[in-house]
């Protein structure tokens, strides 16, 4: 059951397992474990209902979920010194379902070198492709696109699973630049036409189809999935509005010099229920964050697990000293590469007609099929820098291994900038270039000891030289594709002087510090690492290192970034983490 307030949760708030974050993760998990009926948990979500949340149902307007409304934290990132000191959004879900009611939709899994380096660097063989692709059965629900059209060729049903609970579709509506894009992989050798681009075991390097979470024309969330088909069940209870203050110390644990968590402090969140008191919940069995990568490193640093340096500035006491929390936070970026193009067939006519807008607005609602029925973008690629590249003389290759993308392009049907508006005129293709192995490494710290005072967020941005030189080439690259003889007649050229004046590597370099921001796919700050290592935040199993009863299960705990978009892995991280509890607690 899921309710609106803190103050409607019955009973003695004693539960099996607390979890913190109905969001990706979070729902994955809470409906792993009340499989069994004898189990309770008490999921604290800090964000409003999804339900009748239009903008996070149709497919179109995942980029209108956030920034700055209801459904998105609203935080900004701290002035980017590799970036000119500029300041950006940084959206995260505020939302049931997390961001996976926010994101994009994308929906890949992490490539298998992803997977093995993350068995490597925790030691525990466990999270290896070979163990991990038994969850793509589990999790995925493959759906014919919504126009229904014949889809052999435009992906491997063998990679698939067909009976799980999120539904991943293909494009089913044509937008004018995607027969180009076919045309292109034929006359550009090294950007080969990619039959299925989910990753895993198969390569992912080439251009191909987006793979969308949705279905018959509406987005699929945690939320709409996961919980949707456990929400009937007795032993779960889902309250939105709720927000965590505080992981409780709840004594000695059990090995010497650990300390147990089994207990959190939330209340309504604010703006909710005016005067709203704190409530303490109790875990019999343990408490579960998954709060995301800044809300992960947030509370465990509110809740006296960090730096005690930095947590004694901020006025907490340290319970468990751990020097790694809030480090390492690691971000894929975007830049979006504006070009100008012939005709009116792009998006952007539609976006620009109130009325168009809503005779697609209401064919949606009528069938769920047309335009907005269908993601935003149809088709992106997967590439690496070639491996005589000159930074590869002064750094070492960051991607996990040699078959993983360095960097990734995604072709837009449309001007898309964002923060900056729409111009009144033209017609426009945005070619987003994404840094997929950033060597960069941030932080998320307390601004204060007051949990509803925003965390200061410090990706670090483009403070290596490779990430600079990745983002450069993929520039040069997507100018190389758009001059190709398929784009030839309706490419008219860069848009803006900072763009088309870009032609020294220098010049284009000033321009991605000028205009790169992020694609939101932030993890890094609780990292996994060896159960022997003094060093990372998790152990393999996802328990804090140095407690008894407190796990983390979200993106935080990636210590490398998936060289993919990362609701899939999060998908499959919180699968195998749903498992790894259940064998632990014996149910
Ligand atoms: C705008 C946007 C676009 C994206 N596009 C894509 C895409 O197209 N494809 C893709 O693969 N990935 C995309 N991503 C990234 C992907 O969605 C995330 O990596 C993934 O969903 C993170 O899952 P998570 O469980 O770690 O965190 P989340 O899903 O963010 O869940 C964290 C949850 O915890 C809650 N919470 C936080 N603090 C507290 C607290 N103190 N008390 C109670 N609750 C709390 C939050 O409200 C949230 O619901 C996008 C993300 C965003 C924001």
């Amino acid at each position: 059951v899921t309710v609106s307030s803190a103050a409607q949760v019955k009973g003695s708030l004693t539960y099996d397992y607390i979890i913190v974050g109905g969001g990706n993760a979070g729902l994955v998990v809470a409906s792993r474990l009340t499989e069994d009926p004898s189990v309770s948990v008490l999921v604290l979500e800090a964000g409003v209902s999804d339900e009748g949340v239009l903008t996070a149902q149709v497919p179109f307007f995942g980029p209108m979920v956030t920034p700055n409304t209801p459904y998105d934290w609203n935080y900004t990132v701290v002035p980017q010194k590799g970036m000119n000191g500029r300041t950006f959004a940084y959206p995260r879900g505020h939302i049931l379902g997390g961001s996976s009611s926010a994101n994009y939709l994308i929906h890949q899994y992490g490539t298998d070198e992803d997977w093995n380096r993350l068995a490597s660097v925790s030691g525990d063989n466990g999270w290896s492709w070979s163990n991990m692709k038994q969850y793509v059965q589990k999790h995925e629900k493959f759906v014919p696109p919504i126009d229904g059209h014949n889809t052999t060729g435009q992906f491997i049903p063998s990679l698939h699973g067909f009976h799980g609970e999120v539904s991943v579709t293909l494009p089913g509506f044509n937008q004018t630049i995607d027969p180009r894009v076919l045309e292109v992989t034929k006359q550009l050798p090294q950007f080969p036409f990619n039959e299925d681009t989910s990753a895993g075991d198969h390569d992912i390097l080439g251009i191909g189809f987006v793979q969308s979470s949705g279905g018959g024309g509406v987005r699929s969330s945690s939320s709409t999935t996961y919980l949707a088909n456990a929400n009937k069940r007795s032993g779960l209870t889902v309250v939105v509005n709720a927000y965590v203050t505080k992981l409780v110390s709840t004594g000695n644990g059990r090995s010497p010099g650990t300390k147990a968590f089994r207990a959190v402090q939330f209340t309504s969140s604010p703006g909710t229920v005016p005067g709203a008191t704190t409530l303490t919940a109790t875990a019999r069995k343990e408490v579960i964050v998954s709060a995301g990568s800044v809300g992960t490193a947030q509370l465990l640093q509110l809740s006296g697990i960090g730096n005690s340096a930095d947590l004694k500035k901020v006025g907490i006491n340290t319970i468990i000293q751990n020097s790694d929390v809030g480090e390492n936070l690691s971000d894929h970026t975007l830049l979006p590469n504006l070009f100008t193009v012939r005709g009116n067939q792009s998006f952007d006519s539609v976006l620009r007609s109130t009325d168009l807008v809503t005779d697609a607005l209401n064919q949606w609602m009528q069938n769920k099929t047309g335009m907005f029925a269908n993601n935003v973008l149809n088709n992106y690629g997967f590439a690496r820098l070639p491996s005589n590249s000159d930074i590869f003389k002064t750094t070492r290759d960051p991607a996990p291994g040699p078959k993983s993308p360095h960097w990734e392009m995604i072709f837009s049907n449309l001007y898309f900038n964002p923060g900056v508006p729409r111009p009144d005129t033209g017609s426009f293709m945005t070619m987003i270039v994404v840094l997929l192995t950033p060597t960069s490494r941030g932080t998320i710290k307390l601004k204060s000891n007051n949990p509803f005072d925003k965390p200061l967020i410090d990706p670090q941005y483009l403070t290596t030289q490779f990430d600079v030189v990745a983002i450069r080439e993929g520039v040069k690259a997507v100018k190389n594709i758009l001059a190709a003889p398929a784009f030839a007649d309706y490419v008219e050229g860069p848009f803006g002087s900072a763009f088309a004046s870009a032609k020294t590597d220098a010049q284009i370099e000033s321009y991605v510090r000028g205009l790169t921001s992020t694609i939101f796919h932030p993890v890094g700050t609780a990292s996994m690492s060896s159960q022997f290592s003094k060093s990372g935040v998790v152990n393999p199993d996802l328990t804090v290192k140095g407690t008894e009863g407190l796990r983390v299960v979200d993106a935080s705990v990636f210590p490398f970034i998936p060289s993919t978009h990362t609701q899939g892995p999060v998908y499959l991280l919180a699968e195998r983490a749903s498992d790894i509890i259940k064998q632990a607690d014996h149910i």
